[in-house]
């Protein structure tokens, strides 16, 4: 039975549903605060459930040793370590849309609240101070928004923005103008959105290119009495720029949500007048809680369970209902790519992967990842779909996709050509209804061949005596052969031939096998055909 720990605070939804659905899960709400405590324990899980509050290093992977599954129960996952998560062929996901109507509501309240000045007024109010004179806010209705990041939570914020008789300007590379147009919001350049913004509010993940994307250069493009809130990561603002602009007036007021570090206990804000913070509480609504506890506890039982896998920031999503389909293809995939890895030896340039026919409008993603994994694991034995396209890239391996009709008599098939520096090598397999993977094409040469657990592989000159040579060894070292496929380009050209043997092919006979005239090259491969 898999075993998940939930080391940030969850709604119960989430620890009863991986219950119902056969995962035991430790509800530790508490331990993600307690980084050497969480160390000590994360080696006993197959899945981790966390908020904001558990930070997932690269030491803490390096720890978890079962770890297969992140789940994120919220959007943000900047407090993840991903490109060690998929060194390390961990999936990490996220819960993209649960939370994010409840963080623009939040967006929109402390622009409220930073309008009329409603925390301070009300605290004078409880002290009963009646400072009617001391307050005078600023209407919202005609002033302008600027949204930077108009994504899912940004664009909910614009169109609140809209219904608020508000002008809403956006700056987002990826925003299309249809897509501006439908919301109903100006697409402009970031400078512009600076010059012309009453309220500015941020909404976009924290990325390299992200952080800082308020600083004091920023600050000063800006309207004099802007107000700025940020409901989305502390490190997009750089706090010692937002609090200058404060005490100088340029910035006339901040509604901060997240900080620079958090969790937040101190900090120069705290106190400054015109400052309404709350400690990151966007997505603190019954509603968000319980929508990404649940979203959260589904997908990681899904993964674990039936290995479907959905909002994976590192994997292509694979849908339970295209699972069964896809899976043969996965392992078609893969013992494609471990055919090449192993009769690889130098180093690999390129990789160009062919989808023939039906394979096109199959999961392409999935199914590169896997030909990758089965391609370097010959040199990296600890490699899955996760990991195998970052470590392709950390290789510097260029990879190709390229998709085309059917072309032959096959309903469809893969093909997958390697280029090293001395040399390219392809080969191509469909899967027949019994769901096999088979290879149909190796080196140019046309075959069908069943793949098995265990192999040889010879080239040869195409020329009388192969068969008998190669069954007389195997026969002599008591290898039985299953199955025996041969090949050629033309008739007293170049030939292969492909044994699946019941056992491994003995490393002392291919010494032997190698001096034979007969043999220009031979290769035991192994293929984990039941696996996956
Ligand atoms: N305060 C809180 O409790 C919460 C905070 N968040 C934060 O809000 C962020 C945004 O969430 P979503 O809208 O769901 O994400 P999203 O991915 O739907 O949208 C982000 C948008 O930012 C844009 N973007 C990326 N780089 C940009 C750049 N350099 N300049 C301008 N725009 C850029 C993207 O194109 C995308 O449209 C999350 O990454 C998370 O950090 C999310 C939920 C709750
Ligand atoms: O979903 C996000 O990105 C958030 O920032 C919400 O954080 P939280 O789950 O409240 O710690």
């Amino acid at each position: 039975m898999p075993r998940v720990l939930v080391s940030d605070k969850l709604s119960p939804t989430a620890v009863q549903i991986f219950k119902d659905r056969g995962v035991e899960v430790d509800y530790l709400p508490d331990l993600g605060k307690d980084k050497d405590a969480l160390l000590a324990r994360i080696g006993d899980y197959d899945g981790l459930a966390i908020r904001s509050a558990t930070k997932v290093t690269e030491k803490l992977i390096a720890a978890a040793t079962n770890l297969k599954v992140i789940g994120r129960a919220g959007i943000g996952v900047d407090n993840v370590d991903i490109p060690a998560a998929s060194r390390r062929g961990i999936i990490v996901m996220n819960t993209p849309f649960g939370n994010s109507i409840t963080t623009a509501e939040h967006a929109v309240a402390l622009m409220f609240a930073l309008a009329r000045q409603i925390p301070e007024a009300n605290a004078s109010t409880h002290a009963g101070k009646w400072e009617k004179n001391r307050f005078m806010g600023v209407e919202i209705t005609s002033k302008t928004l600027g949204v930077i990041g108009c994504g899912n939570i940004g664009s909910i914020v614009a169109t609140r923005g809209v219904g608020l008789k508000m002008h809403v300007v956006a700056y987002d590379p990826f925003l299309s103008e249809e897509r501006a147009e439908e919301l109903g919001v100006a697409k402009v350049e970031l400078n512009e959105l600076f010059a012309r913004a009453d309220f500015i509010t941020l909404h976009t993940p924290l990325t390299d290119k992200t952080r800082n994307i308020i600083d004091a250069a920023a600050i000063s493009k800006m309207k004099d009495g802007v107000r700025i809130i940020n409901c989305a990561r502390g490190g997009l603002v750089v706090e010692k720029d937002l609090i200058a602009a404060l005490k100088s007036g340029k910035v006339a007021g901040a509604g901060i949500d997240v900080f620079e570090t958090e969790p937040a206990t101190e900090n120069e804000l705290f106190g400054m007048e015109n400052v309404v913070t709350t400690p990151h509480l966007g997505a603190s609504t019954t509603e968000a809680q319980e929508n990404v506890a649940l979203q959260i506890a589904e997908q990681m039982a899904d993964y674990l369970i039936k290995g479907a896998v959905s909002n994976a920031i590192n994997m292509p999503s694979i849908t339970a209902e295209e699972a069964p389909r896809l899976k043969p293809f996965v392992k078609l995939a893969e013992v494609l790519g471990a055919f090449v890895g192993q009769v690889t030896e130098e180093p690999i340039k390129s990789v160009e992967i062919l989808f023939d026919g039906s394979t096109t409008t199959m999961n392409t993603r999935a199914l590169i990842s896997a030909a990758l994994a089965g391609l370097i694991r010959p040199q990296v034995s600890d490699v899955n779909m996760v990991s195998a396209p970052i470590m392709v890239k950390e290789r510097g391996i260029i990879v190709a996709e390229v998709k085309r009709d059917k072309s032959g008599v096959f309903d469809g098939y893969i093909k997958l050509t390697v280029t090293t520096e001395k040399q390219t090598r392809s080969i191509a397999g469909t899967c027949f209804s019994d769901h096999k993977p088979r290879f149909i094409q190796i080196k140019g040469i046309n075959l069908d061949a069943e793949v098995g657990q265990h192999m040889l592989y010879t080239t040869n000159p195409d020329a009388p005596g192969i068969i008998g040579l190669l069954g007389t060894i195997c026969g002599r070292n008591e290898v039985n052969i299953a199955n025996f496929q041969l090949g050629r380009d033309r008739p007293g050209g170049n030939a292969i031939a492909l044994l699946y043997l019941d056992t491994p092919f003995p490393e002392n006979v291919l010494a032997e096998l190698r001096a034979h005239k007969l043999i220009d090259s031979a290769k035991p491969l192994h293929f984990d055909v039941n696996g996956g």
